[in-house]
């Protein structure tokens, strides 16, 4: 799919205009009218488009549905409680025990080392949020965190239900022929309810019986100075479902990416566990605290969300006709920042599909990708220092204990999984295999120890 509305831009230029049925599109194609349109203009563009399936049948009033207003503000308050630039080293701490136990989980089961990271990234931020340890891949509140994924990107795939466009149909009973979405809605929504409940009810439960970590939830229940009204619970519950859903899926995604593109770039790899080893000798394990020692490292970090930016699509909306640059924007689009031909602009990025970490490098690098892969204005993402330090975390630890190289056929033969990415909401590469090597059992013993010195 992001290629797919790339070529639209090379075709069209930096705005493209498309009408589904009823429905107005506007692909904003060039970052710095993106810039114009969702931070200069944000009072306008930060509205998130009418869903019908998402927000009217199903239900969902997550922070990423929200339209913008006064609902919207009271909850990005609360977000700004549990993440903020003052308090982001508050969870270092935490963000190491999580990244230093899924790495000896892949060197445990590096077949399934894809899963891990869908394991890892809700772990970290339950733990974070409920004060609950996720304890493996096949937890409940994994895969409730993986249904809600699908069921986001079904909900409001463009083109997907009749009823995005005539959203009167929503009113039509779920027995009626044609009115399938309906059972749709109905088996969707339930899961939902349980993905918003399930760790919500259990963290109260372990309130009650005495037995919860210090978490987000534990400080809004307990640490309020006045009683809290159902108002407030609600808002404390519909919060943390919030970033429960926005923070599982996106670092899986860039993680899973992280370890195809190594295989693709075996010198890259070298080059950044060179560094490593340089710092550490081997016989330390870096932290968030190090980050400024490994320029390397973040330089693949940032050419990693370059090429494979989690999010490649975002949709804002606005309640007002506009203009922007003589173009007219009707009220109720669908506007779009396409993150992905950003970071794939051949004027700002050249050679943009070589995948070098060396052009963020020198006197003159290239614009921090960074700046803009986690959205625009008042909406951009609130995850984004904690996805940062995780994200460096696991790909400092991951080359500091392996090699990441080709799986083997039957015929020995190395097998190097295409650079393909899903068409979902967040892009996850296409599922691959791959061969995970430990660098030395010395390594995986400071691994430990490192993790037992931090729990
Ligand atoms: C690599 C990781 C991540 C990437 C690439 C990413 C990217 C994005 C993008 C592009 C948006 C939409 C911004 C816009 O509309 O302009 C967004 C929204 C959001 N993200 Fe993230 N995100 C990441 C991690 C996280 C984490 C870890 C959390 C929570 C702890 C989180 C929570 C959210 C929430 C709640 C929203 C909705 C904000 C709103 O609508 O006002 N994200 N993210």
């Amino acid at each position: 799919m992001p290629k797919g509305f790339a070529a639209l831009s090379q075709e069209y230029g930096p705005f493209c205009y498309m009408r589904v049925i009823n429905q107005d599109f506007v692909f904003v194609n060039d970052l710095d009218l993106a810039r114009e349109i969702f931070e200069n203009r944000g009072a306008i563009y930060s509205h998130r488009p009418r869903m019908v399936m998402m927000q009217e049948v199903i239900k969902r009033d997550t922070l990423l549905f929200m339209n913008y207003g006064s609902d919207f503000a009271r909850i990005r308050k609360l977000v700004a409680t549990f993440l903020n630039s003052r308090e982001a080293a508050k969870y270092w701490p935490a963000q190491e025990v999580e990244s230093l136990k899924f790495v000896l989980a892949v060197q445990q089961a590096p077949q399934d080392a894809l899963q891990l990271t869908r394991w890892t990234s809700t772990s970290l931020i339950i733990r974070l949020l409920y004060g609950i340890e996720v304890r493996d891949k096949d937890d409940v509140l994994v895969c409730l965190a993986e249904d809600f994924a699908r069921i986001t990107f079904e909900a409001t795939s463009v083109g997907g239900w009749l009823v995005n466009y005539i959203p009167i149909l929503r009113h039509f009973p779920s027995w009626l022929p044609g009115a399938g979405f309906k059972r749709w809605a109905q088996h969707a929504q339930t899961r939902m309810d349980e993905f918003a409940l399930v760790p919500y009810l259990t963290a109260k439960r372990n309130i009650a019986a005495g037995s919860i970590a210090p978490c987000w939830i534990v400080e809004k229940l307990l640490g309020a100075s006045e009683p809290l009204t159902a108002q407030d619970e609600h808002d404390i519950r519909q919060t943390a479902t919030s970033l429960y859903s926005g923070g599982s899926d996106t670092i899986s995604a860039t993680i899973s990416s992280f370890i195809l593109l190594m295989l693709h770039h075996p010198h890259i790899q070298k080059k950044a566990q060179a560094e490593i080893d340089s710092v550490t000798g081997g016989e330390w394990v870096p932290g968030v605290r190090d980050r400024a020692q490994f320029p390397y490292v973040h330089c693949v970090v940032q050419e990693l969300v370059r090429f494979a930016p989690a999010v490649p699509l975002v949709a804002h909306s606005l309640h007002v006709d506009d203009n922007v640059a003589g173009y007219d924007i009707p009220s109720g689009a669908w506007v779009m920042a396409n993150i992905w031909t950003y970071t794939h602009d051949a004027t700002r990025y050249p050679s943009p599909e070589v995948f070098a970490p060396e052009r963020f490098m020198g006197g003159a690098p290239q614009e921090d990708p960074l700046g803009f892969v986690f959205g625009f204005g008042r909406r951009s993402c609130p995850g984004a220092l904690l996805a940062r330090a995780s994200v460096f975390l696991n790909v400092v630890h991951l080359l500091f204990a392996f090699d990441i190289v080709p799986a083997k056929d039957d015929a020995g033969m190395e097998v190097l999984p295409p650079l393909e990415w899903t068409d979902t909401f967040v892009a996850h590469p296409v599922p691959f295999v791959c061969d995970i090597r430990e660098r030395s059992a010395g390594r995986i013993r400071l691994l430990e120890h490192a993790l037992d010195s931090l729990q």
